[in-house]
């Protein structure tokens, strides 16, 4: 069924006022940044805000304005959950491997600082997400705007940087964050009341919540860890993202630009 593309102040107001911040920010971030006609390969990222994202790719795609070029695209995912919300919005799902070259990724972020920078991993998809971030010509970040830090990373965020490790070497990187790099606390996150051990990643791995208290230089202590034996890929997200959109519960949205 074709429909035109609904103007965001013309929608009922959802329930819960978070999710009108995740729904603005994410439709004005789509607007604003995709350029039909020359972008093919998009990144979709994972978490709660991204949800949106695909939403109004899909409202693009029922659009007789735009679906001849949204038809076309092809979403590259960051997970699981990324993967269902392209299929589920009616885009066409390719992979990594076939479009290693992708022309604008949207992902969401746990904690983004003043210039930038970003910590990932809440929802323990890090790996992928930087995987296509990075290979993206333009990476945009979507979030409300608690995620906002007036400084360094780590003044909102307090569960600690994620970090994907290879399962057999979870105790080896525990003990090198604590003893060799100074965290305050590291530990394995573990599945909770939905499951009994450890989270397992998308791509078998363990998580680890590194505790470093305010980051002053996220690029530094990246490197640091991702020198660690056993470690896959920090969620410190550094020089990545260009532009981020934070909403706000009113409906209004903040962006900051590199
Ligand atoms: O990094 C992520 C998952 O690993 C998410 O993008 C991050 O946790 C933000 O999620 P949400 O949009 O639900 O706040």
């Amino acid at each position: 069924m074709s429909q035109s593309i609904p103007d965001v102040a013309s929608l009922p107001q959802l329930e819960n006022p978070l999710e009108n911040a995740k729904r603005a920010a994410s439709y004005r971030a789509v607007d604003e940044n995709l350029k039909f006609k020359e972008h093919k390969v998009i990144g979709v990222g994972s978490g709660s805000t991204v949800v949106y994202i695909a939403e109004r790719l899909g409202q693009y795609l029922k659009d007789p304005e735009y679906t001849e070029y949204v038809s076309k695209f092809v979403c590259i995912p960051t997970g699981f959950q990324s993967q269902d919300l392209i299929l589920k919005n009616g885009l066409q799902l390719s992979s990594i491997e076939q479009h290693p070259k992708i022309d604008i990724a949207f992902d969401g972020a746990d904690e983004v600082d003043v210039n930038m920078q970003l910590i990932k991993g809440g929802g323990a998809c890090l790996f992928q997400e930087k995987l296509v971030s990075t290979s993206a010509d333009i990476f945009i970040v979507v979030a409300d705007s608690r995620k906002r830090s007036s400084k360094y990373l780590g003044e909102g965020w307090r569960q600690g940087v994620p970090i994907e490790v290879v399962p057999s070497a979870y105790v080896r990187v525990l003990h090198d964050l604590k003893e060799g790099l100074g965290a305050v606390s590291a530990n394995i996150r573990e599945g909770g009341k939905s499951k009994a051990g450890p989270v397992v990643t998308d791509n078998n791995n363990f998580i680890i919540d590194a505790d470093f208290g305010e980051i002053e230089n996220p690029y530094e202590l990246h490197k640091q860890i991702k020198l660690l034996v056993g470690v896959v890929e920090t969620g410190l997200f550094v020089d990545n993202a260009v532009k981020a959109y934070f909403g706000n519960p009113d409906g209004t949205v903040a962006t900051m630009s590199k």
